[in-house]
Order: structure tokens, then sequence, then C-alpha cells
């Protein structure tokens, strides 16, 4: 029987701001790769049948190891050179698969992902086609322009996006369509095209977690480090 869910791991960056040397995912945290809890959390999930990974270019066969020994594991392969980008290779990897398949979007830089909100996502998906994890912001988050402040949004309608964004196959590949034949196509996420390019689909936004972070900057290596130690066994 064809596969209802798809987790794609997206691992296709290559880690700039981390300066690692290497794609951040790579990186053990927990006496483990960053690539192997975000592909876990997934294959541990009972409502996932598949997980697919999309890796940087020249490091296929790293991510081909981490991800091996975990079942669901359906395929490896090469991302492009934006999240963007790598969200496409995914969904031609997933060309023939019927409109109402489930398919998640997870950061691979987010390796605490847990089951509850793989739960939440997938429950809110029987309901709406685009799904987004969200945390609320503890900073005020200000619009800057040329140095200074042009607006305050109130910080109660602002919310911080997480992964995974959930979304019905028709919905997000139709999404891509007609964004990829936009020339000023500019994205930092996958509901920013739903929201973009299918303005009418409405998007679930269900809670997140302060654990689910994404690892980004050294900072934030250390402080993985120490979540993993804490969560893992
Ligand atoms: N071309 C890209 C760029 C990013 N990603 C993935 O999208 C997630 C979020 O991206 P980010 O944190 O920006 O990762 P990097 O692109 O690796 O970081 P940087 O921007 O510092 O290079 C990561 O899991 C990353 O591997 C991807 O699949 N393909
Ligand atoms: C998708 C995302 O994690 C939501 O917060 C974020 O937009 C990814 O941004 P990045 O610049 O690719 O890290």
């Amino acid at each position: 029987m064809a596969a209802r869910t798809v987790a794609v791991v997206l691992a296709g960056g290559v880690g700039e701001r981390m300066g690692a040397g290497r794609p951040k995912q790579l990186i053990e945290v927990g006496g483990r790769p960053i690539l192997a809890h975000a592909v876990g959390a997934f294959d541990a999930h009972p409502g996932v049948d598949e997980v697919v990974v999309v890796m940087a270019a020249g490091h296929l066969r790293d991510a081909a190891a981490i991800a091996a020994p975990f079942g669901k594991t359906a395929a490896v392969i090469e991302g492009g050179d934006t999240r963007t980008a790598s969200t496409v290779a995914a969904l031609r990897v997933l060309d023939g698969r019927p409109d109402d398949v489930r398919v998640l979007f997870h950061d691979a830089a987010r390796p605490f992902v847990d089951r509850p909100v793989i739960d939440r996502v997938l429950a809110a998906l029987d309901e709406h086609e685009a799904v987004a994890v969200g945390v609320p912001s503890s900073d005020t988050v200000v619009v800057v322009d040329g140095g200074v402040v042009a607006s305050m949004p109130p910080r109660e309608t602002l919310t911080r996006f997480q992964t995974p964004q959930g979304f019905r196959l028709g919905t997000i590949r139709k999404a891509y369509e007609l964004a990829l034949a936009d020339p000023a196509l500019r994205a930092t996420d996958d509901c920013g095209i739903v929201h973009r390019y299918l303005p009418d689909v409405p998007i679930r936004v269900v809670e997140g977690s302060e654990r689910n972070l994404k690892v980004t900057q050294p900072l934030d290596a250390v402080l993985a480090e120490h979540l993993a130690t804490e969560v893992t066994p």
C-alpha cells in the first residue's frame, strides 16, 4: 500500500552561521548526529510511514549512513542551493503520489521535535490542508527600516514558526508550481509558499515546543548538547 504520511527531513544546508566546517546536521549532540535525532523522531512516530532525507551536496554518503538504520527511510536525495530548492527536490520524489498524501517538512536542524508536536500536526491535517507549528514570542519584535523602528506589531499577535510544517501533497505541490513560475520567488519556509501563492488556503497553527529549537548559531549547539543529554537516556 502507498505511504499515506511522508516526513521529509530537510538537511540540504551547509551551516554557514554555525561555521563548523561541515553541515551542522552532521555534528553530534548527546552522542548522535543532529540528523539522526531528527530522522529518529519521525521514524519512531506511528503515524509516519516513510522518511525522505534531503542532504547537502557532497555529504550524501554520510547522510545515507546515518539514515540507513531507521526502517522508514525511503530515500536520501541531494538538495538544492536554498531550502526552497531542497523542498522542491523532495516534491519531485513524491511525483505521482495521490493529492491526499500527508507530507511533513522538517528542518534537520531541529533535533528535538517530539511526538506531541508531530501528533498535533497530523491531527490538524485531518481538517486542514496546511499546518504550521508555532510558539509565542517572548521578545518584543519590531520592524526596522534604515536603522529606525518602522512599526511594532503587538506581541500577542506574533508567533515564531518551527517545523514540521504539514500539508496535503496536492496543496503544497500546487503552491510550489505557482511559486516556481514567479521570478521573484523568495521564502524562508514552506508555509510562506502556501500563504503567498494560495492565499485562500488557511494555514492552521498548532502549538510547538521551546525544546524544538533550531540549531543555527554556535550557542545553539551548546544548548542542544545540554538538551540532548537531558532528554536522551
Ligand atoms: N539549501 C538548503 C538550505 C537549508 N536546508 C535545511 O533547512 C533547515 C533550516 O535551514 P538553516 O537553519 O538555515 O540551515 P543552513 O542553511 O544549513 O544554515 P545557514 O543558513 O547558516 O547556512 C536546515 O535543516 C537545513 O539543512 C536545506 O534543506 N537546503
Ligand atoms: C522553517 C523555519 O525553521 C521556521 O522558523 C525557518 O524559517 C528556517 O529558516 P532558515 O533561515 O532556513 O534557518
